[in-house]
């Protein structure tokens, strides 16, 4: 199938290798003419790892390409896939101006019937908007079904979530147009759940406010945990063995970043309040996540009382391993305030530094390493569950830092590990260990 995937960000250019990977002809537009530059000579806009390997192996086999074209891109399409920004306003609504402006290009420059993939996440509703956009725009003699297939994939393990997904949702506006998109996706052999074009969208909303949910949830056991002795770990791993609850995102820490928890959640209580429903629920989860973010500030400055002319390392700024995406991280804000608390603050990532430099505060001093960063440091926060902070010799801790305090808002060692150091150890939800001389 020759397919149009608008929109070579995340979702888009994850979802255009995937569907070259299993024989269909893709191409990929997108407005920025930097990241098609880099597309073209096979490098990627964005570290995941897989990624490059797969863009290169598709280009050279035929299947894959790229253009800022949508006269090009439009070509010889069948389906068109929507996978362009939906970023929060102000004022927490989604902002649709991106896909609203794909939309009035459509029609100009179809050569057949074509099928339209919404793949972007939008408030319920949108899909159909959209579909009357295209019919009031539609100068062609063809005809443009719509359909909402909402995406799942997380950073860092995209690749492997889109060939391994639980679920592919389809809604669409007729049969004609689900069996054609369930039949492109039918080589993943994954689940596919076919339902109205409202539903699909609200799915998306739903899966990623509960997992939000989760995540305030475990931090609230996590600070409980802190006060009456119990460890979060342990108490986890309990909760997760029993099969209703489930093991996964219950991993206690400074609370979700990226660019969709936040923005989800944010749209959803919009979206709620819309139709004069007030999300209590979700704007608590919203509230504890906020709060969350500083909880490793507040332990500092109850361990030093003052945070004024420390220095101050930390480690990871990424919102999650894996990814240079720094969009909503806890690094942000928690760098942020150091900074007006009167700190110096080194950091260290080992892949989002370039990133973070675009969008951090100017006076942190950036590192190429750990060591770097904690040398004659007064504590190191770390934010982000890297492997390489994970496997880092805690002894270099004492032999650099002026004073080996650890802040790990990511539960990277366990108290056993830590223990057998010399060094003074805060985590979440566990009691703190003070090994010091
Ligand atoms: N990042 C993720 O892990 C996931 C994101 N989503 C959703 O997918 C959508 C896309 O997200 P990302 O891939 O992260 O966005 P992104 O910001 O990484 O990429 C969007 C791309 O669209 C391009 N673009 C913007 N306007 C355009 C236009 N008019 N024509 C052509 N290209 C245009 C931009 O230049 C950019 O390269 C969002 O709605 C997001 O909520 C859904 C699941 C996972
Ligand atoms: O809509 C989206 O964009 C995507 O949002 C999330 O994916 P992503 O944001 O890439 O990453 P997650 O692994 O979900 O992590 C999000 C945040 O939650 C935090 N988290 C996650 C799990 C956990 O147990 N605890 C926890 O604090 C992470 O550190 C991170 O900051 C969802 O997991 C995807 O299914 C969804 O497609």
């Amino acid at each position: 199938m020759n397919i149009s995937i608008v929109g070579a960000g995340y979702v888009g250019l994850v979802t255009g290798v995937s569907l070259a990977e299993i024989g269909h002809n893709v191409v990929c537009i997108d407005t920025n003419k930097e990241k098609i530059e880099m597309l073209k000579i096979f490098k990627s806009p964005i570290y995941e790892p897989e990624l490059e390997e797969l863009i290169s192996k598709n280009v050279k086999e035929g299947r894959l390409s790229f253009t800022h074209s949508y006269e090009e891109g439009f070509n010889n399409s069948n389906v068109i896939f929507i996978a362009v920004g939906t970023p929060s306003k102000e004022n927490g609504k989604a902002d649709l101006s991106a896909i609203e402006n794909v939309a009035s290009h459509i029609s100009n420059f179809i050569k057949s019937n074509v099928i339209v993939v919404i793949k972007s996440t939008v408030p319920v509703g949108t899909n159909e908007y959209i579909k009357e956009l295209l019919d009031k725009t539609n100068n062609s003699r063809f005809t443009i079904d719509i359909v909402s297939n909402p995406e799942f994939l997380r950073e860092g393990s995209a690749i492997n979530d889109i060939f391994n997904g639980d679920r592919i949702i389809i809604g669409a506006e007729n049969n004609k147009a689900s069996r054609v998109v369930e039949e492109l996706y039918k080589p993943f052999n994954i689940p596919i759940f076919t339902t109205s074009i409202r539903s699909a969208e609200m799915i998306k909303y739903a899966s990623n406010a509960f997992l939000a949910t989760k995540i305030s949830f475990i931090n609230e056991i996590s600070n409980l945990c802190e006060k009456l002795g119990a460890n979060i770990d342990d108490v986890a791993i309990g909760m997760g063995k029993d099969k209703r609850i489930g093991n996964s995102f219950l991993n206690a820490g400074i609370g979700y970043g990226g660019s969709c928890f936040p923005k989800d959640t944010s749209a959803l209580v919009q979206i709620a309040g819309n139709v004069d429903h007030n999300f209590m629920l979700l704007k608590s989860v919203i509230e504890v996540n906020k709060k969350q973010q500083m909880s490793l500030i507040e332990k500092a400055k109850k361990r030093f009382t003052s945070l004024k002319d420390l220095k101050i390392a930390l480690l990871g700024l990424s919102f999650k391993p894996n990814t240079d995406d720094i969009r909503d991280a806890a690094s942000i804000v928690i760098s942020e305030e150091l900074l007006n608390l009167g700190a110096t603050v080194t950091a260290y990532d080992p892949v989002a530094t370039k990133q973070a430099k675009k969008i951090l505060n100017k006076n942190i001093y950036f590192t190429d390493s750990i060591e770097d960063a904690i040398k004659k440091a007064n504590c190191v926060f770390i934010l982000t569950e890297w492997e390489e902070i994970k496997k880092f010799d805690l002894s270099k801790l004492t032999e650099l830092m002026i004073e080996p305090i650890v802040f790990d808002g990511r539960n990277c060692f366990t108290i056993n590990q830590v223990s057998a150091h010399i060094i003074e150890y805060h985590s979440m939800g566990k009691e703190s260990v003070i090994n010091l001389n």
